[in-house]
C-alpha cells in the first residue's frame, strides 16, 4: 500500500469537490482530490447541461407547433431523434471537455483515483492501493438516483437520468416515475419531441412546489399537456419483446399494465454516504445517514470533517454545491479557524415550460411554527399583457411578506420566464427589501415583470389589511 500524509483530503471531484480543492489549496493546505468515477462532474455529464440541451431541442419543436396560433405555418414538422441525441451528446461532451481541461491543470500529485472510505477519523483507504493520513477531510461525494426494487424485472429497459442522455435516438415511448424536477423536465421535453410519455407519481407533488394554490395551477397546466398518473404505486416491471411491461396500482388498488420502450425512474436522489465508513469517524449521523453539520461552516459537529454538495442533502443544486464546496474547503484549509461562509437566499428553478421556481422561504416552510406571520399576494398570468402577446399566458405567482415589517420573504410560481422573475425576486429577498421598496423599483412596459408588480401590490394591500385575512389556499401544503 502507498502511504500519503496530507493537510486536506477531498473525497469526490464533482462541482463541490473541485470548489473545495481550490479553496483549501488557496489556504496553503497540501490537498489531495480523490475520485472513483469518471471525471467531468454530474452537472456536465448527466445533470444540468445534457438535460437543458434536451429541453432546448424540445422548445424548438414546441415553437413550431405553437407558431400556427400566430398564423405562422412551418409545414410538416419532423423530429429527427438521432440528430437530437447527437447534438445533446456533442454539446454535453464539449461542456465535459472544459471540466476535463480544468482537471489537467491540477498537479498529478494532487489527484488520486479510486474509492475512498474512512478507516479512522483521520485515516482514509483508497481502493486497495493507498492509505491517507489526512488532518482534515471534505466529503463531497454527491448523490445517486434512487432505484426502485419493484421494477428490477424490467432489466435494462428501466433507466435513470444517468443513462438517458447516452441513448442514440429518441425512444418511441417512456414511462417517467416521479413528478419531481427531473421527472417533469425530462418528461415534458421527451413528450414535446414526440415521444409517448406517461408520468407517474405516488403523490401529487410537482417539482419543488409547496404552495397549494401554485401546485394546483401546475397540476392543471401539466395535465393539459401530459398523461399524468398521480397517486399511483409501482407494482412490477417485466421485459417483453424489447419493451417494459409496467404494472401500477391506482389509489383504489386497481392494477393496470402498459408497455413502454423505457421506464425512466426519477424518484429522487440519495446522498452518497452509505459506504464511506462513517462509522469509523465518530460523527453523529442524521436520519438520512448524513453527518450532522453546521450549514454556515459546513463543519460536521466540532470535528475536522466538512461536507459539501449533494452529499450534504441540504440544497441539492449546482450553485449550492459550488458555494458549500468553497466554504468547506476554506474551513478545512484553515482549520481550526472555522468561519461562516456566504449562504445565499435559496433559489430553485425547474426548466419546464412554464418554468417553476421557488425562492426564499417557501410556503410550507413559512407555515411551520416559529416562522414570521406572513401575508400572501398573488398574480395570475392568464390575462397578463406581455404573456398573452407571446401566447404564454399561463401560470400563477404567489409572493409572501412579513406582517409589521413588510419584509419580502419569498415566492413560489409557475410562470412564463420564471427563470428570470425568480432571480429578481431572490435578489430583493437577499437584499432584505420590504414590499414597498420593491414596488418603488422600475417596471418597464409591456413586460412579464408587470405580473410581479401585480402580485406585490396585492401583497402590499394584504399586509395593510392585517393579520385577520385567511389565506385562500388555507389547506395542507402539497403532498
Ligand atoms: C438530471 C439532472 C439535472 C439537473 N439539473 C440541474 C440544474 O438545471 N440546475 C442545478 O442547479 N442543478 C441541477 N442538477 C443538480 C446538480 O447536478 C447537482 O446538485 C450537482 O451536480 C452536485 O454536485 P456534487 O459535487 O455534490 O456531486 P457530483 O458532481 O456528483 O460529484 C461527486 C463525485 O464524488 C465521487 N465519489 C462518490 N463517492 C466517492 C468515494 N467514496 N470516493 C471517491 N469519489 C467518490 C463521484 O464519482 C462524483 O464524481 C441536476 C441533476 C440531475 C441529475
Ligand atoms: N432544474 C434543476 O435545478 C434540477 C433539475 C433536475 C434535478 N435537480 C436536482 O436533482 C434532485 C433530484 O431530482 P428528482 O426529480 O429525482 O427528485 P425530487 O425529490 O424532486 O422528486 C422525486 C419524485 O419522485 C417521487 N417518488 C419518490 N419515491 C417514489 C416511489 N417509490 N414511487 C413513485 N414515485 C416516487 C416523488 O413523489 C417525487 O415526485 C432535485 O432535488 C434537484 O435538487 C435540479
Amino acid at each position: 500500500m502507498n502511504k500519503l500524509n496530507v493537510d486536506v483530503a477531498v473525497i469526490g471531484a464533482g462541482t463541490a469537490g473541485l470548489s473545495a480543492y481550490r479553496a483549501a489549496r488557496a489556504q496553503g493546505a497540501r490537498t489531495v482530490l480523490i475520485e472513483n468515477g469518471p471525471y467531468g462532474t454530474t452537472c456536465a455529464r448527466v445533470g444540468c447541461m445534457p438535460s437543458k440541451l434536451l429541453i432546448a431541442a424540445s422548445e424548438a419543436a414546441h415553437m413550431l407547433h405553437a407558431a400556427a396560433a400566430f398564423g405562422v405555418h412551418a409545414g410538416t414538422i419532423r423530429v429527427d431523434g438521432r440528430a437530437v441525441m447527437e447534438r445533446v451528446q456533442r454539446e454535453r461532451d464539449r461542456f465535459v471537455g472544459f471540466v476535463l481541461d480544468g482537471m489537467d491543470d491540477i498537479p498529478a500529485a494532487d489527484k488520486l483515483r479510486g474509492r475512498a472510505r474512512f478507516t479512522g477519523p483521520q485515516a482514509l483507504q483508497v481502493d486497495e492501493h493507498t492509505l491517507i493520513e489526512a488532518a482534515r477531510v471534505v466529503i463531497a461525494t454527491g448523490s445517486s438516483p434512487v432505484r426502485l426494487p419493484e421494477l428490477v424485472g424490467g432489466g435494462p429497459g428501466v433507466i435513470t437520468s444517468d443513462d438517458l442522455f447516452d441513448l442514440t435516438e429518441l425512444p418511441e415511448s417512456v414511462a417517467v416515475i416521479g413528478t419531481g424536477v427531473i421527472g417533469l423536465e425530462l418528461g415534458q421535453a421527451l413528450s414535446r419531441l414526440g415521444v409517448r410519455v406517461t408520468l407517474f407519481a405516488r403523490g401529487g407533488s410537482m417539482a419543488q412546489l409547496t404552495d397549494p394554490a401554485v401546485l394546483h395551477t401546475a397540476t392543471r397546466l401539466f395535465a393539459r399537456e401530459l398523461a399524468l398518473g398521480l397517486q399511483t404505486r409501482m407494482v412490477r416491471a417485466a421485459q417483453e419483446d424489447g419493451q417494459v411491461a409496467l404494472t401500477w396500482a391506482d389509489a383504489l388498488g386497481k392494477e393496470s399494465t402498459e408497455r413502454f420502450r423505457y421506464v425512466l425512474v426519477a424518484a429522487g436522489r440519495t446522498p452518497n454516504v452509505a459506504n464511506l465508513g462513517l462509522e469509523h469517524t465518530g460523527l453523529a449521523l442524521g436520519a438520512n445517514g448524513v453527518p450532522l453539520f453546521d450549514s454556515r461552516t459546513m463543519q460536521c459537529g466540532s470535528s475536522h470533517i466538512f461536507i459539501a454538495g449533494d452529499a450534504s442533502d441540504e440544497r441539492p443544486v449546482l450553485p449550492e454545491a459550488a458555494d458549500q464546496g468553497k466554504i468547506a474547503g476554506e474551513n478545512a484549509g484553515r482549520y481550526p479557524d472555522v468561519r461562516p461562509g456566504l449562504r445565499r437566499t435559496p433559489l430553485t428553478i425547474a426548466f419546464t415550460e412554464p418554468n417553476i421556481a421557488v425562492l426564499g422561504e417557501g410556503y410550507r416552510a413559512l407555515c411551520a411554527c416559529g416562522m414570521p406571520k406572513f401575508a400572501v399576494g398573488a398574480a395570475s398570468f392568464e390575462n397578463q399583457g406581455r404573456s398573452r402577446v407571446m401566447l404564454q399566458n399561463r401560470g400563477l405567482l404567489r409572493v409572501y411578506g412579513e406582517y409589521g415589517s413588510g419584509r419580502f420573504l419569498g415566492a413560489e410560481m409557475i410562470a412564463p420566464r420564471a427563470e428570470h422573475l425568480a432571480h429578481t425576486l431572490a435578489w430583493a429577498c437577499q437584499a432584505g427589501m420590504c414590499v414597498q421598496q420593491m414596488l418603488a423599483m422600475p417596471f418597464y412596459h409591456p413586460v412579464v415583470e408587470e405580473g410581479v408588480r401585480t402580485a406585490l401590490r396585492d401583497l402590499a394591500a394584504n399586509l395593510v389589511r392585517g393579520e385577520s385575512g385567511v389565506d385562500a389556499a388555507d389547506s395542507e401544503p402539497g403532498t
